[in-house]
């Protein structure tokens, strides 16, 4: 079996069809613009890391871009942390499995909490704010590999993933370098809607205003 084939096995087999397609990015990126829109200070310091490596160079970003956009990239993975757009992923355990006082037999289903993990307050101080500095190199080395984890871990990941970071980063760039986002909801009054991926109810209102002629590049 080629790979292409074994990638659509996979995706027939196992996955809705929204979780393995561009819905999860649609949606990231919605919520992404959300919280830069809600936290000025934060975009205008990600606006400001794009136009210093862009300068007046009109070219579209391309992918050996991203390693001198570290912020891009903590922006992006806090946006995941703070809305896990799949909250939670189910796994049938193969033997008996001790995990803590608890024995699980074969055959269980157990569920990863995912949105748990990234919700819990002993591995973020302020779970529910908006702070890519939890991305930092020096915060990431000091918490668990696995305590952020949008896109599962292990062998059966997101086979997508690197697909979606890199069309979630062009996006950004292309979007934040002519105009500018702007909101009055507040990231803590929002309601989020259950689903194969989990949305924001009701949508949300967002002003976008096209960067000053001298600004843009
Ligand atoms: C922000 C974007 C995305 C997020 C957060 C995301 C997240 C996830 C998660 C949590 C899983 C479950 C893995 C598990 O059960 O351990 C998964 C599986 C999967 N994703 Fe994504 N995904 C994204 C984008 C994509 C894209 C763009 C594609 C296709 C190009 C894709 C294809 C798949 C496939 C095929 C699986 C099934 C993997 C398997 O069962 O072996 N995903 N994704």
């Amino acid at each position: 079996m080629n790979g292409a084939e074994k990638l659509q096995m996979r995706e027939s087999k196992q996955m809705p069809p929204q979780i393995r397609g561009s819905e999860t990015i649609r949606v990231t990126l919605a919520n992404c613009l959300l919280c830069l829109a809600a936290c000025q200070e934060i975009q205008e310091k990600l606006y400001a890391e794009i136009n210093q490596l862009f300068g007046t160079d009109p070219r579209p970003a391309e992918e050996s871009d991203f390693k001198n956009l570290p912020y891009l990239d903590q922006v992006i993975r806090e946006t995941l942390r703070l809305f896990a757009i799949i909250p939670a992923i189910p796994r049938q355990i193969e033997n008996d499995t001790q995990i803590g006082a608890h024995l699980y037999p074969k055959d269980t289903i157990l569920i990863v909490n995912i949105a748990g993990i990234h919700h819990n307050p002993k591995l973020y101080p302020e779970p529910y704010k908006f702070n890519p500095d939890n991305f930092t190199p020096e915060a990431v080395s000091k918490r668990h590999r696995h305590s952020s984890i949008p896109f599962s871990a292990g062998p059966r990941n997101c086979i997508g993933k690197e697909f979606a970071q890199l069309m979630m980063k062009l996006s950004l760039v292309a979007l934040l370098r002519t105009f500018s986002f702007h909101t009055s909801i507040k990231l803590e009054d929002i309601k989020l809607k259950p689903g194969p991926v989990e949305t924001i109810s009701g949508g949300y209102p967002i002003r976008i205003k096209l960067r000053d002629e001298g600004a843009r590049r």
